[in-house]
């Protein structure tokens, strides 16, 4: 059996995929010691997972350095990376959005939009034939219209707590986002038995 190396975000996608996982018949400890190691090794199933940061985890698999990883479609639309999109697996489920102060125009002269996603924001404004200036963040974007750092945001969007709570409305719906297993291209062909049987056992667990 060949190796395989896959590459997924700490939180969230993690928690989720790793249950997928353990359904699709992989042996893998009940649960996961969550410690500060950033490697975990499954020998009996010749598995190594790399815990990275969300943002991070194409760029591994586009390196080869992981055969496999489990990324957000936002990340996958924001970086436009040289990897196979090869299964939507449904989880981390969620929506990216324009948002902002209620009933609040734009400035008419390069309105500004905080986000984490800039290609993402540019292109949706482009796309309706706005000129607008990106302020990027790395987090906490929802606080940029209400300190007057921005018009608008462009962010994820879930249960709309965070928006609600900060006292943003959603404007537009952008796209629709869900966590895909992708492969590295060469990883794809040296091992396609491999990885054939990881994406036939986690189609029948999509829900
Ligand atoms: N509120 C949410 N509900 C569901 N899925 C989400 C939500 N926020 C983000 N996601 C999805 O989960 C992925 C990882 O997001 P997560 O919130 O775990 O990390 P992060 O806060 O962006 O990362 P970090 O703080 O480590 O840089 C995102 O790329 C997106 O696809
Ligand atoms: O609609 P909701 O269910 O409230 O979820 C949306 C929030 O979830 C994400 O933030 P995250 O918790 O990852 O924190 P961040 O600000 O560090 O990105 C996203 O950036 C939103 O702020």
């Amino acid at each position: 059996m060949k190796a395989l190396t896959i590459a997924m975000p700490k939180g969230r996608i993690f928690e989720e995929a790793y249950v997928m996982l353990q359904e699709a018949g992989f042996n893998l400890p009940e649960e996961v010691e969550m410690t500060r190691k950033l490697m975990i090794e499954i020998p009996e199933e010749q598995i190594s997972f790399i815990l990275a940061k969300p943002m991070d985890v194409p760029v591994y698999v586009e390196h080869g350095v992981a055969d496999i990883g489990i990324a957000g479609k936002d990340v996958l639309l924001e970086q436009a990376r040289t990897v196979h999109e090869l299964l939507d697996l449904k989880i981390s489920e969620c929506y990216i959005a324009s948002a902002g102060l209620p009933n609040t125009t734009m400035n008419e002269i390069a309105p500004r939009i905080a986000t984490k996603y800039p290609n993402i924001a540019m292109k949706y404004y482009k796309g309706i034939g706005e000129q607008v200036e990106i302020i990027e963040l790395n987090g906490s974007i929802e606080l940029a219209p209400m300190i007057g750092l921005s018009d608008r945001i462009v962010d994820i969007v879930s249960t709309g707590r965070t928006l609600k709570e900060n006292g943003l409305i959603e404007y537009e719906r952008i796209a629709e986002v869900s966590s895909r297993l992708i492969a590295n291209p060469v990883s794809y062909r040296m091992k396609s038995e491999r990885i054939q049987d990881l994406v036939t056992r986690l189609k029948k667990c999509v829900k």
